[in-house]
């Protein structure tokens, strides 16, 4: 089925904008792809290098040029529950790969933070930024130049997009992302958020609030909120970078294996050694790009992808903006409520249907484009499938099921949950952001009222703690934009938030720094940019100001006579305390290029 004519609209205009970057881009994909991985052209000496520590059967294939040798990245460290599992698929690969008629070597490791770990914390502000390190680092593994095919190990928030950025930028050869899947369900996210609000509110101790809290975290795995992390999964899926049904199959299942297995085999059959070359740079166009800011705006995924999302594309020559974003979202439905945006968990939608039926649903519309390149093959049709174990152990897939296994979860594409999907820019005298309503109440969407300014998100917790916040108000939270202090998540901010909402009170937010992709329920303008550092609008708001967040007509204003508000002297701040400690003095010189939010605050590019 063809797509929607809106947004196959919009997808031309995207390759319209990109022509002057995206063909040098795919020039220098197709000289790189004829000239193949030097490893058959390397000399005897970098070759011997190459396969020193390998046995002699993978020695022997390695020397002869015509046996496929992967390379593969890994995220593994014991840190984040989402990656713990990647400590044992290196060697499952490698046996997959022999098996196969293949090799496979770690091309290198890349570091992966948790921003579960770091959130609220210093540390939560190198996060933006180790994304494009992740990029890089990836790029010094796969820079040996000894590899045909390339798989990816992540998962999380900045990682699955920093290995994006290097697929692309070694679009070359293929690439094939591996998931290790979600951890089974424990507390409910919404439990687990209630307990929260209690203990901020000091209804109960640090005891209540751990064993909630560990009981909702509790064993290997990608925590089950739909967040940045899950919102990866869905992408490298509706992208075609995962094999079918990859996403939501839980760890240290025989499934899981298969799947593993199974990619590594599509590796090897899809490199340019065989019959089905697919490097990822030309497998990855604007339609690829297109069906993942669909696949956002139907299941109402992360914030942090309207800057990862641009990142990665920008890897590929292709020009992705905010306005495309929101535009598209006008044009999807929201068809998945998982926590934040409902009760559910990513176990729960995955048993619902998960993104076999949402794939199902979309392209019954053409709200998809399945004249696409993937891992698979061609068309995007392939993944409205589910994975299961086959008879001999192996993967088998069966159509996905037309019908939602539970409609509370997954509605159908013509009775949406609502009309449009959840992320919209918003652009006035402030500058522009983008604002995710598919968890905000729908009395939640216009906010109107005074500003209440903070430097730190510290800050106003110590005022909600004075009990200085019981009111309506606009929080104006500045200096947190990637420039700044790396512009770290303010998550730690939702359960006062929330329950100043709960309270009766109109309640916004206004920064340009982040969220985290499971916050939700307090409208929330983020990303603005210009930054405050940068001489924003934002850093000549005044305490008192009146400020108008508008999501229904994309709007966000501070009510201020112009000529008035332009003579204020822009407000300083004092950075020097988040320049130095817990290795922020080491990324002085990415604070300084780092470049705007809606060109995905990229260091890169
Ligand atoms: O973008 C995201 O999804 C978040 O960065 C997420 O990965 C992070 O871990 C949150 O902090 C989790 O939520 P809690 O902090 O509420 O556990
Ligand atoms: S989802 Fe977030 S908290 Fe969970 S492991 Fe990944 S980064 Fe850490």
């Amino acid at each position: 089925m063809t797509a929607d004519a809106r947004i196959a609209a919009i997808t031309e205009r995207i390759v319209e904008r990109s022509r002057p970057t995206r063909e040098p881009y795919l020039d220098q994909v197709r000289r790189m792809a004829a000239a193949g991985p030097h490893r058959a052209s390397l000399s005897c000496g970098n070759l011997a290098h190459g396969f020193a520590a390998c046995p002699a059967g993978d020695k022997e294939a390695l020397s002869d040029g015509h046996t496929p040798n992967i390379g593969i990245i890994t995220a593994y460290n014991d840190m984040l529950s989402a990656h713990q599992p990647f400590e044992t698929f290196p060697a499952l690969i490698r046996e997959a790969a022999r098996a196969a008629g293949g090799t496979a070597q770690v091309a290198g490791g890349v570091p992966a933070m948790c921003d579960g770990v770091t959130q609220g914390q210093p540390g939560m502000e190198l996060s933006l930024f180790s994304r494009d390190v992740i990029a890089m680092a990836a790029g010094i593994g796969l820079s040996h130049n000894m590899f045909d095919a390339a798989v990816y190990l992540g998962v999380c928030d900045k990682i699955v997009p920093g290995l994006a950025i290097a697929a692309l930028t070694f679009g070359h050869i293929p690439a094939v992302f591996i998931p290790a899947g979600p951890m089974p369900s424990g507390l409910p996210n919404d439990e687990k958020a209630r307990v929260r609000q209690l203990y901020a509110e000091g209804k109960v101790g640090r005891d209540a609030l751990l064993e909630a809290e560990s009981k909702s975290y509790h064993s290997p795995g990608t925590c089950t909120f739909y967040g940045t992390a899950n919102s990866n999964q869905m992408l490298m899926e509706i992208m075609g970078l995962h094999m079918p049904g990859a996403s939501f199959v839980n760890p240290n299942t025989p499934l899981r294996d298969a799947l593993t297995k199974e990619a590594t085999e599509r590796a090897l059959a899809i490199t340019a050694l065989g019959n089905a070359f697919t490097p990822a740079g030309e497998m990855i166009d604007e339609r690829s790009i297109v069906n993942g800011v669909v696949g956002l705006h139907a299941t109402g995924g992360s914030t942090n992808h309207t800057l990862h999302l641009v990142a990665m594309a920008r890897a590929a020559g292709i020009q992705l903006t905010w306005q495309d974003i929101s535009e598209l979202s006008d044009v999807v439905p929201l068809l998945a409520r998982v926590y934040p945006n409902g009760l559910a968990d990513v176990n729960h939608f995955h048993a619902a249907g998960g993104l076999g039926y949402l794939i199902g649903q979309l392209l019954k519309k053409g709200l998809l484009h399945d004249d696409v390149r993937t891992v698979y093959g061609e068309g995007m049709a392939n993944y409205a499938s589910e994975a299961v174990l086959g008879p001999e152990g192996g993967v088998a897939r069966t159509p996905a099921p037309d019908v939602s296994h539970d409609p509370k979860i997954l509605a159908t594409v013509d009775e949406p949950f609502q009309p449009t999907g959840g992320l919209k820019m918003l652009t006035g005298n402030l500058g522009k952001a983008v604002i995710k309503v598919s968890a905000v109440k729908s009395q939640h969407h216009v906010i109107e009222a005074p500003a209440k300014v903070f430097h730190d998100q510290a800050e106003l917790q110590d005022a909600f703690k004075a009990g200085e916040l019981d009111e309506d108000f606009v929080a104006v939270i500045r200096f947190q934009g990637p420039k700044a202090n790396g512009m770290p998540e303010l998550h730690k901010l939702t359960p006062v938030l929330g329950i100043l909402q709960d309270r009766g009170h109109k309640i916004a937010m206004v920064t340009d720094g982040r969220m985290s992709g499971a916050s939700g329920k307090v409208p929330a303008a983020l990303h603005l940019t210009p930054e405050a550092v940068d001489g924003g609008p934002i850093a000549r708001v005044r305490e008192g100001d009146m400020v108008r967040v508008d999501a229904v007509n994309g709007s966000l204003e501070v009510l201020v006579e112009t000529s008035a508000f332009m003579a204020r002297i822009p407000e300083q701040a004092d950075l020097s305390a988040n320049h130095t400690g817990i290795g922020r003095e080491l990324f002085a010189s990415l604070r300084a290029v780092a470049g705007p939010a809606d060109q995905g605050a990229s260091v890169l590019y």
